[in-house]
């Protein structure tokens, strides 16, 4: 469970980016963040990752206070969130295998174990013959998917999306939601920041309204007509 209490965010120099946001996400919930440019959204993604930390207020997960998450800890907390960003920060002169190993060697999993992984990876997004392949020679929906890839092989409890679709076009875009909902369907927390209402809209999950940093609105799956 995710937990956000009364948490603000100030950045130096700049004026509130989140402001004494309150929710909770339950494990294994998939919820969408949205708002309008400079909401927060990717503000508030940044604290669950530890990139950022909040100026005020408490986030914990999984009843840890991310507060404490320092030094070693910080890597650690990593393996458990799997992070995909709208521009995918592949490696572009490593293979796609590479690409998606990359978090696995980081943690030290003996080789063996991490093939098995990438290629169960690769897998589930529909990529296994690609593992050979230089990024660039697949198309913007392929490598994002390479992204999304890299992101579950750790197999996170978390994942953590930042405008996973904004780069692809309206077909592509729903099949890359598709494979979000799908690992919310074997236990993943999914969390997706995206300004793609109509998308929104047609995924039916809980979404969480940012407005200047504040929350305007939470409604629940059944609740998004
Ligand atoms: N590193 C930073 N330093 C100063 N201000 C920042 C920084 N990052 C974000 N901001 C400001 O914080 C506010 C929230 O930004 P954030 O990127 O979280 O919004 P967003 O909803 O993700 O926007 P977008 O949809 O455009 O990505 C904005 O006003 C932004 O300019």
């Amino acid at each position: 469970m995710i937990q956000f209490e009364q948490v603000s965010k100030h950045y130096e120099g700049g004026h509130e980016a989140l402001s004494q946001l309150s929710f909770t996400i339950p494990t294994g919930e998939m919820a969408f963040i949205t708002g309008h440019s400079g909401a927060g959204k990717s503000t508030l993604l940044k604290l669950l990752g530890v990139i950022e930390r909040p100026s005020h207020g408490t986030i914990t997960m999984d009843g840890q206070s991310l507060a404490k998450v320092r030094g070693r800890g910080i890597p650690k907390l990593r393996q458990r969130i799997g992070m995909v960003f709208q521009d995918h920060r592949l490696l572009m002169d490593r293979t796609v295998f590479a690409n998606v190993e990359l978090p696995l060697a980081i943690a030290g999993i003996a080789r063996q174990e991490r093939g098995r992984r990438v290629r169960a990876a690769l897998e589930k997004v529909g990529l296994l013959s690609y593992e050979r392949q230089l990024p660039a020679t697949l198309s913007t929906g392929e490598q994002q998917r390479v992204g999304i890839a890299r992101a579950i092989v750790g197999r996170p409890s978390l994942l953590i999306a930042d405008e996973p679709t904004g780069n692809l076009d309206p077909q592509l875009a729903v099949e890359i939601m598709g494979l979000f909902a799908e690992f919310q369907q074997v236990g993943t927390t999914v969390l997706v920041a995206s300004h793609d209402l109509p998308l929104i809209k047609r995924m039916r999950k809980r979404v969480v309204v940012l407005d200047h940093g504040r929350l305007v609105a939470d409604l629940a799956a059944e609740e998004v007509l």
